[in-house]
């Protein structure tokens, strides 16, 4: 969360002149309220079938960039369905997580003690995350553009 997967995605699909898209993104305009509300109103277990559907979806309707949100690897049948595609991992330590999404209220899973339970979400997720990837990029000190080049650089889609 926070990483930058929606920023990078989209420079990425600019770099190698491909759509993009996001299944937050999905999920909000299909639902019409904000990620924060779904989980407000209907929990996290609604939250995680909408995003599951919209995962197939998107990896079955779309050619291009695709970014996830950061739990949709929890769902075994997601992640078989990534299985055949390029994987990016961007990663980034505790600091820079609390830097990028501490100013928002956007993420309902960090809303309450960011670094805490950042790095609780991290242990569980980190295995799940190096499982589904091709590649790994690190984000720290890197801007969203450094951090697309070392992504097409990883992926060895090195388009001008
Ligand atoms: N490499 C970066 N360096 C600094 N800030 C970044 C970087 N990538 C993204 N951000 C910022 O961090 C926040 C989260 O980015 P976002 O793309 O929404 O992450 P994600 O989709 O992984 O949750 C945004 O405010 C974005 O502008
Ligand atoms: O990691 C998570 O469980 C989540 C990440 C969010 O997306 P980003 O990773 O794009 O912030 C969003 O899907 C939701 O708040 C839950
Ligand atoms: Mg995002």
């Amino acid at each position: 969360m926070g990483v930058g997967k929606s920023t990078v995605g989209r420079l990425l699909a600019e770099r190698l002149d491909v759509g993009y898209r996001d299944t937050d993104d999905d999920i909000v305009a299909a639902e019409g309220r904000e990620i924060s509300e779904i989980f407000v109103d209907e929990g996290e277990e609604h939250f995680r079938a909408l995003e599951k559907a919209a995962v197939a979806t998107a990896l079955t309707e779309h050619r291009g960039v695709l970014a996830l949100g950061g739990g949709a690897v929890l769902d075994a049948d997601s992640r078989a369905l990534l299985a055949p595609h390029p994987v990016v991992y961007l990663s980034m330590d505790v600091e820079e997580a609390v830097r990028r999404t501490g100013l928002n209220v956007a993420r309902p899973l960090l809303a309450v003690n960011p670094r805490k339970q950042w790095r609780e979400l991290m242990e569980a997720r980190r295995h799940l995350y190096e499982e589904v990837a091709t590649a790994v990029v690190t984000t720290d000190g890197r801007t969203p553009e450094e951090v697309t080049q070392a992504a097409l650089d990883a992926l060895e889609l090195k388009k001008a």
